[in-house]
Parts: C-alpha cells; structure tokens; sequence
C-alpha cells in the first residue's frame, strides 16, 4: 500500500469527485455504481456505448477534454463466455486493446488523480499453480480458448505499471474471478456458464422439458464472486491501494461445473435430468486465484454462492425482458 502518496488514497472521502464509470450498464459497472450511489457518491459521469464508442481515440480524448473527470473505472470491455471467446477472437484482441489503451491514455493526458483498470483471472497459465498468486502471470501458455482476450487484459495491466513508472500516474489493477449477479448477460451462447444455466434451467421448468443440456464434462473447477462482492472490492482498492502489482479478486471457494449445475437446478426448481454435451470444451481445469494480498490489505467477500445464486434468480424473474 503506497502511504506515501495518500493524498491520491483519499476516495471515500471526495464524495462530489467526477467519476468516470466506463461501461456502466454492464454486470460490473452497474454494481459499481449502485455502490458508488450507495456510498453517497453525487458525481458520476456514465456513457453509454451508443453515447460514446470507446474503441474511438478521438472522441474519447474529447469526452476527456470536456469533462475531466477525477477518477476512472474501467468496466467497459467486450466480454463473453469459453464460445465467444473461442468465435470471435479477433473482436476479443482489438476491441479490448482499444478501448483500455484509449481510456487509460486519455486519463493521464487530462489529469484524473487515479485509475482502475479490471482484467481477468484468464490473464494466467492454464497450468498455472493453485491458488494462483499474482506473480504466475507470464510463468507459462495461455488457456487457448481466451488467449486473445487474455492478451488484451495482460497488456491492460502491463499498461497501468508503465504509466506508473514513468509518469507517475495513478493506475491499478484488479483481476476479479468468474463474475455473476444482476445485469448479467443471459445470451443462451455467448454468456458464461452461470447466467447460461440459469436461463437453460428456467426455460425447461417453465416449458416442462425433462432434459437441460450443459456443456463439457463437468469436472473444470471455477471460483465464483457476487458482482456485489466485486463493487465493494473495487471501492477498497480505489480507497485503499495505489501499489504497481495487480490484485487478484476472488471468494476463495470454488465448485466444479457439475455441482455448479446442480446447484442452478435446485435454486431455479427444474426438475429434470443433465445431459452432458462433452463435444463443448472445458476450458481451464482450474483456476483458483490466490486472494490473499487484498485479504492482507483488510476486503474479504461476503456474498454465499447459494445465497447469490438465489438473489441472481430473483433480479432474473423481475427483470427477464430486459436481458436482451
Ligand atoms: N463477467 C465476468 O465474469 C467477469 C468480468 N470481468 C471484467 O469486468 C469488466 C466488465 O465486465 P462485465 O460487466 O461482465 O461486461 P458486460 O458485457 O456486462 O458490460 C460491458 C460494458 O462495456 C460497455 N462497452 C462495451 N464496448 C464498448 C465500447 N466500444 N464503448 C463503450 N462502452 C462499451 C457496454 O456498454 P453498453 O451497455 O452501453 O453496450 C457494457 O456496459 C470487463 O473488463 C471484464 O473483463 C472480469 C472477470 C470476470
Ligand atoms: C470469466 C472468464 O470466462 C471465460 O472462461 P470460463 O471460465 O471458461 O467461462 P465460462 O463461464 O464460459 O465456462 C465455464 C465452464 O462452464 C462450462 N459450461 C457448461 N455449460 C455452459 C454453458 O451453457 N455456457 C457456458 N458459457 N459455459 C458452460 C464450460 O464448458 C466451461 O467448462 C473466459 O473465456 C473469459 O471470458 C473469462 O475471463
């Protein structure tokens, strides 16, 4: 934690601050900024993507210009499950080197005291070692479903330290776990696994179907975080920390895809059979991240799975036409 520089710590205390929300109608950005509004935050400047199209360098230096915000959150990215990512590699490379290299360019240029960059927990080897501490990143090769996304995110990061180091500019790195929560995306394909199954689950029970199929085996292992849980990390760190390493953000608990269907199942009320489909890759095998700089720092996770799976489904039934 950087003392020496607590003047740029002091977030929770400039309450009227502009902050910038990049991608605020995400799972991400609208958690924050419910935490944000929550906090009594009065200041938020929020863009859509129709509003500003952050893949474009010049709007975004004059968005910059004109507003000069004091801080930034990078939420917006393009963001998809193993099948998106594995369809569309080159919109996962580009659009995402695009957008964080104009954001986080254009807060130093125009003067915001401190950035927030979030990654992934793909950033790491497939065989990276377990938990997986922050310093395996760039110890080994990819996971090949998400390596281009995974290259955009490590170049992210790798950005932020050199804006540190040779600017001197405020810019940190968070690399959450496998997100879930309200505005998540439910895309029968390219979501992730969790909304994925959720909205699968559903449609049997409300269509009385006697089979949901789930991809792959079964046995990859996955760490899951309530974006809740990810909007309160976020505010720490924004608070707390300015150091030039990335933090690793995760609940420390993590399932295997089978009992995470099970679970869905049970949460949603289906009461059918799963049928696996191992023609649809696994992904990682496992990816555990090691928590244990930001749990030193003070920010642990609250949110059960159970219980978040459980408030997921909630917002999902109250909100399902909305989705998409
Ligand atoms: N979901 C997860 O499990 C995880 C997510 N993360 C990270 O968290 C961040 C947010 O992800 P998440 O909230 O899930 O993603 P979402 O897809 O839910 O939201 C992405 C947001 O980015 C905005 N956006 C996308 N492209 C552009 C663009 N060209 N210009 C302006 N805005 C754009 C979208 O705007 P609009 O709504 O207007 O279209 C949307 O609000 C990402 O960096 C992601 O890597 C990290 C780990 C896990
Ligand atoms: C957050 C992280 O998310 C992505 O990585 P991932 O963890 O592999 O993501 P996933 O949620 O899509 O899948 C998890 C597991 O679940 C299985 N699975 C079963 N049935 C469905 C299903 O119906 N949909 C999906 N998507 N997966 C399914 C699936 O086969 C896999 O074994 C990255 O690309 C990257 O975006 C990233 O950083």
């Amino acid at each position: 934690m950087g003392d020496s520089n607590k003047d740029s710590c002091s977030f929770l205390s400039e309450k009227s601050a502009k902050i910038f929300v990049a991608g605020h109608r995400g799972l991400v950005g609208s958690a924050i900024v419910r935490k944000l509004l929550s906090l009594g935050f009065t200041n938020l400047l929020l863009r859509t993507h129709a509003e500003l199209d952050l893949t474009r360098q010049s709007d975004v230096e004059s968005f910059f210009a004109a507003e000069k915000p004091s801080y930034v959150i990078v939420a917006a990215a393009k963001v998809g499950g193993i099948h998106a990512n594995n369809t569309y590699p080159a919109e996962f490379i580009a659009i995402n080197l695009q957008i964080q290299t104009n954001v986080i360019d254009s807060a130093f240029r125009y003067g915001v005291k401190k950035l927030l960059f979030l990654g992934s927990s793909c950033i790491y080897p497939k065989f990276a070692p377990q938990p997986i501490p922050e310093n395996a990143l760039l110890t080994g090769p990819l996971e090949p479903t998400n390596e281009w996304y995974a290259i955009a995110k490590i170049a992210g990061i790798k950005m932020c330290q050199a804006y540190q180091i040779q600017y001197k500019f405020n810019a940190i790195s968070g690399m959450p776990t496998n997100l879930y929560g309200p505005n998540d995306n439910f895309h029968p394909e390219n979501s992730h696994v969790l909304p994925a199954l959720m909205r699968r689950f559903h449609e049997a029970k409300v269509n009385g179907a006697k089979e949901v199929v789930v991809w792959g085996t079964g046995s990859p292992l996955r760490e899951f975080l309530h974006v809740d849980d990810l909007a309160d990390a976020v505010v720490f760190m924004m608070d707390e920390y300015d150091g030039l390493e990335h933090l690793n953000v995760g609940s420390g608990k993590e399932v295997s895809i089978k009992e995470l269907a099970e679970l869905v199942k049970e949460v949603v009320g289906f009461e059918g059979e799963l049928v696996w489909d191992s023609s649809k890759p696994d992904g990682t095998p496992r990816k555990l991240m090691d928590s244990s700089k930001l749990a030193g720092l003070g920010w642990r996770a609250k949110i059960e799975l159970r219980d978040g799976l459980a408030d997921t489904y909630k917002w999902y039934l109250e909100n399902v036409k909305q989705c998409w």
